[in-house]
């Protein structure tokens, strides 16, 4: 019999701090790890390049289902790659991030893109992330996580990081587009954001990013049986 890889889904909206915690999760355990968000990035940046049209279902959906991405283990890093371009940069913009959440909207975009998110299960496990890893793609999961933070954190946190990488940032734009994201993933018909029935919420808000990760690594120890891991 073929053992089934376990998975910890996390999920929850931009900027809560799940690429920070499910990278200690992934690196703690030594398991797999699927940014479900770059594919979705992905497929908005390749939409811009082929000049597709981001609000038509019908345009979106071969090129979802044709997309040609890759992600490729450099240092601790996953490069991405579109279409043989290293696009792990370029994918992480505001824009992008806001097309990906136009694209994500369409029933049919997100069935498309369904089968390549499920092909990151393998042994000895995986760490989901995204918006329903545990409402949709992994509904099996032993351990789900909803990591949440207010507007304004996320908002905070966000300007922190882009002004880190040396860009001028306006908080009161960036956090109306937090917003609107928000709106928008929590709003769509087909997999909203919204916490798995069995998802434990943890919100960080008033968290630091290593009692996140403690507190995360000691609930997904525990439901799995495993031995308490260190935290960084
Ligand atoms: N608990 C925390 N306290 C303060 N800063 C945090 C916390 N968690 C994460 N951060 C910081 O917030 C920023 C956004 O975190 P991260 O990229 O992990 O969020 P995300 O939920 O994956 O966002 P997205 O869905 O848009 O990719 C990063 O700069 C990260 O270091
Ligand atoms: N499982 C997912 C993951 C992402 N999305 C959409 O993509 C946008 C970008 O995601 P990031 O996590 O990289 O910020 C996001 O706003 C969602 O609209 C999704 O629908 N489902």
């Amino acid at each position: 019999m073929t053992a089934i890889a376990p998975v910890i889904t996390v999920d929850g909206p931009s900027g809560a701090g799940k690429g920070t915690l499910c990278k200690a999760l992934a690196e703690a355990f030594e398991w797999h790890l699927l940014d479900s968000g770059a594919i979705y990035r992905v497929l908005a940046l390749a939409a811009l390049h082929h000049q597709v049209d981001i609000v038509s279902e019908e345009a979106l959906v071969p090129l979802a289902a044709h997309l040609d991405v890759r992600f490729v283990a450099n240092n601790g890093q996953l490069n991405v790659i579109l279409e043989g371009e290293d696009v792990s940069q370029e994918i992480r913009t505001e824009t992008v991030g806001n097309t990906a959440s136009q694209a994500a909207a369409f029933p049919r975009v997100r069935e498309a893109l369904l089968r390549r998110q499920r092909a990151f299960r393998d042994l000895p496990g995986l760490i989901a992330d995204g918006r329903d890893m545990g409402t949709v793609v992994f509904p099996d999961a032993p351990v789900k996580i909803f990591l949440d933070a207010s507007p304004e954190e996320r908002a905070n946190r966000r300007m922190l990081q882009l002004q880190e990488k040396g860009f001028s940032v306006n908080f009161e734009r960036l956090l109306a587009e937090i917003k609107e994201r928000d709106d928008r993933d929590r709003n769509r018909p087909v997999a909203p954001l919204v916490p798995a029935e069995d998802a434990l919420i943890l919100d960080s808000t008033s968290m630091s990013i290593d009692a996140v990760i403690e507190q995360a690594l000691a609930y997904a120890t525990e439901i799995l049986g495993l031995p308490q891991k260190q935290t960084r």
